[in-house]
């Protein structure tokens, strides 16, 4: 397992700066190159503290190259970050202490059992509270004195979430953390997470499951490409997602159907037939707000009107694979 450390990096230069002081983590104009690939491409945002933080992307989005290095773990190419009020660069034992880090690719090796690790790992991160090791180990089930080589893939991770919560810091880094948790044991670890907020730590994920940033996150950034595509509030994406329509008329034609909702504002997909009992039934899919539409359809005899829930999920996809898809707040990739 690794800890917040800076494997990679040279050791503390550059002079402490604090930006917004009501952010746990700004960030301007990150760029990483590794080589001739660009894997961070001008990334921005800002954490304010207390609040749950997530980033969800593709594959090779970007998200565990911009933790590594708001951790100092890796340096940018250019940009800057500010954690907990200092520079990034400047992330020396004082600042680590205050963090909680849990790495994406966890490597437990070795005879030493769990309890032995995260009694290490305490020198590291500083005091941790009396029994909450236990606490936390009972809470996900997990059985401290087995050698660390021996757990699961899930039972580590549970072991990096201990490490990353055992001293209450105020920042938690967690990528991809309930990968390879069962369902039951990522439900804990979202209580966790809501618990942590309650307290006035500020948590910053990375994840691939769209439900569980929704359940999770009060904001999200979709990062694609090295670049954040939006920035959005979990409602505002919610707002935001398209939502399936299916409606019957009666006393109209279905070309008249057409004429009237094909120009409304987020009206895709619209196919407009006659049924067999005569009357005129119309499919669609309906973007952004519903209010026009509704104004649009109020004037026609209804007989039957689904409105399905919007699909965060089928939204935050298209946001992943379509090339300049607008978000909610407009933004462009
Ligand atoms: N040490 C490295 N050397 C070279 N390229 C790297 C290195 N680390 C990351 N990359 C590249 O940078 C890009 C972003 O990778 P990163 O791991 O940050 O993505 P990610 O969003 O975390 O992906 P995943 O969801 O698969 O974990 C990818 O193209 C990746 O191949």
């Amino acid at each position: 397992m690794s800890h917040v450390g800076t494997a990679e990096a040279p050791q503390g230069r550059g002079v402490a700066s604090v930006a917004d002081p009501d952010a746990a983590i700004e960030a301007v104009d990150l760029v990483k190159k590794f080589g001739t690939s660009l894997a961070l491409a001008g990334v921005s945002f800002s954490v304010p503290r207390g609040s749950v933080f997530g980033v969800i992307g593709p594959n090779g989005a970007g998200k565990t190259t911009t933790m590594r290095a708001l951790l100092d773990i890796i340096r940018v190419t250019s940009g800057r970050a500010t954690v907990l009020g200092t520079d990034s660069r400047n992330a020396g034992p004082e600042l680590r202490r205050r963090i909680g880090y849990l790495p994406g690719e966890l490597i437990l090796e070795g005879r030493t059992s769990g309890r032995r690790l995260l009694k290490h790992y305490v020198d590291i991160s500083g005091p941790v509270p009396r029994g909450k090791i236990d606490e936390l180990a009972e809470r996900f089930g997990l059985d401290l004195d087995r050698p660390v080589r021996k757990l699961s893939k899930g039972n580590k991770q549970k072991l990096g979430i201990v490490q990353a919560f055992m001293h209450q810091p105020e920042l938690l880094v967690l990528d991809e953390p309930t990968s390879g948790l069962d369902p039951l044991m990522q439900q804990e670890f979202l209580g966790l997470v809501s618990e942590a907020r309650e307290a006035g730590q500020t948590v910053f994920l990375s994840s691939h499951v769209i439900s569980e940033i929704q359940q999770a996150a009060d904001v999200v950034a979709i990062l694609r490409g090295g670049k954040i595509v939006t920035i959005a509030s979990v409602e505002e994406l919610r707002q935001s997602a398209i939502r399936h329509l299916r409606m019957m008329v009666t006393g109209v034609s279905p070309a008249e159907l057409r004429a009237l909702l094909a120009p409304l504002d987020g009206v895709g997909n619209l196919e407009c037939t006659r049924n067999s009992a005569g009357t005129t039934e119309a499919t669609a899919t309906l973007g952004g707000e519903i209010r026009p539409f509704i104004q649009a359809i109020s004037t026609l005899a209804l007989t039957d009107l689904v409105l399905e829930e919007p699909d965060l999920e089928e939204s935050v996809l298209r946001l992943y694979t379509v090339p300049n898809a607008a978000g909610p707040n407009g933004d462009v990739s």
